[in-house]
């Protein structure tokens, strides 16, 4: 997994060159977007990518068609009205469903007919690997239908996309405006990977540098910047009395940086208070959450982490680079946070 996350990277960086010579900005938040796409369509679907690629850019249609919808004042039942905005909603989903079923239905009959011809390593061999094996009478209740596997795809594309997006294209926003830190980050990069061939797994887990800039930019700039959660019974808060179908909004990015949690320098890029680890950086461990805590927490993490690591440090080896100062700050919310205007950076090819 790991090394197709490098190799689709080198991918990404060789088709900058001709920018890179004509020193042109590169939008890095555009490309990574389509890097993390890539990547999780590879994981997920193996050799089927190219067919799960183009389901996940309908995905994408659908997550900016929802964000639109969220955002506006909405009559209780409008959704079921036959406006041509509802119409196009349930042709993407129809559209994504019958695709994402092919896929599955394409697998499970290779998997029957030619074992030899399949790749088991991705994540839908591995969800069909585990659904097919029925243990005892609890097991076979858990077994999944084609529709929650098809749901299941789904997550991981929204959750495992998007987010790790936002991580790189923040990482760079703030490296390439703290340079100090990137000849830091490069030369760790240096002694751990090497100068050329592409960083393995193992030689990521020396890069302790690149891990404390990665929770500093994911305190900084959390791509869930809300968690909401419904009580399912009466709850009490110290005084409060949180009634049962309350929902309550988590909000992770003011926690992220309130002063009294972090200290006076909360609002700043210090990466150094993550040296002794997470649980030392805050005065409240549970207020660092960029992945949420409890039963429910991101899956992904350790994916995110190795993707991230992986995309940094085969950057790092090949260019320095700058943010552009056409870059105007303007952090959105569509679902996650985001870039309004992109991040142009201006990259230089190390020699
Ligand atoms: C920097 C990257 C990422 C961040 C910040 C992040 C953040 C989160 C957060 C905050 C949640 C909890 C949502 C909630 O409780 O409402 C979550 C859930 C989840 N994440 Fe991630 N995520 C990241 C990357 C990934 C990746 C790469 C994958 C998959 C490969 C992934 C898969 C999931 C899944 C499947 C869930 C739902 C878990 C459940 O409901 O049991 N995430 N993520």
């Amino acid at each position: 997994m790991a090394s197709i996350m490098g190799e689709l990277t080198v991918k990404v960086i060789e088709k900058w060159g001709s920018d890179v010579k004509a020193r042109r900005a590169i939008d890095v938040n555009g490309e990574f977007r389509e890097l993390s796409a890539d990547i999780i369509a590879h994981t997920a679907f193996g050799s089927s990518f190219e067919e799960g690629k183009a389901i996940f850019e309908l995905q994408q249609k659908q997550q900016e068609l929802l964000s639109k919808i969220l955002s506006r004042f909405n009559v209780p039942g409008s959704k079921y009205l036959p406006t041509s905005e509802n119409e196009y909603r349930k042709k993407l989903k129809k559209t994504i469903n019958e695709g994402l079923s092919q896929i599955v239905k394409k697998r499970i009959g290779l998997t029957e007919v030619a074992n030899g011809d399949r790749n088991d390593n991705d994540l839908l061999g591995l969800m069909l690997a585990a659904n097919s094996e029925v243990l005892d009478e609890r097991e076979k209740i858990l077994r999944m239908g084609l529709d929650e596997l098809i749901e299941e795809c789904k997550t991981f594309f929204f959750a495992g996309h998007e987010t790790t997006a936002t991580l790189l294209t923040f990482m760079f926003l703030l490296l390439g405006t703290h340079l100090e830190w990137q000849e830091r980050l490069r030369d760790e990069v240096y002694e751990a990977c090497g100068k050329a061939q592409l960083p393995t797994v193992d030689s990521l887990n020396y890069l302790k540098l690149v891990g404390m800039v990665m929770n500093e930019t994911l305190r900084l700039y959390p791509p869930a910047v809300m968690l909401r959660r419904e009580a399912t019974t009466d709850i009490k808060l110290g005084d409060t009395l949180i009634p049962a179908g309350t929902v309550v909004g988590l909000p992770i990015l003011a926690w992220h940086q309130d002063e009294q949690y972090w200290g006076v320098d909360a609002k700043d890029f210090h990466p150094e208070r993550f040296e002794e680890g997470i649980a030392k950086a805050c005065k409240v461990p549970g207020a660092y959450l960029p992945f949420s805590l409890g039963p429910r927490n991101c899956i992904g993490q350790q994916f995110a982490y190795i993707e991230a690591k992986m995309v940094v440090a085969t950057i790092l080896q090949r260019y320095r680079f700058r943010l552009s100062p056409e870059y105007v700050h303007s952090p959105i919310t569509v679902l996650t946070l985001r870039p309004q205007f992109g991040v142009p950076i201006y990259f230089e090819e190390l020699v």
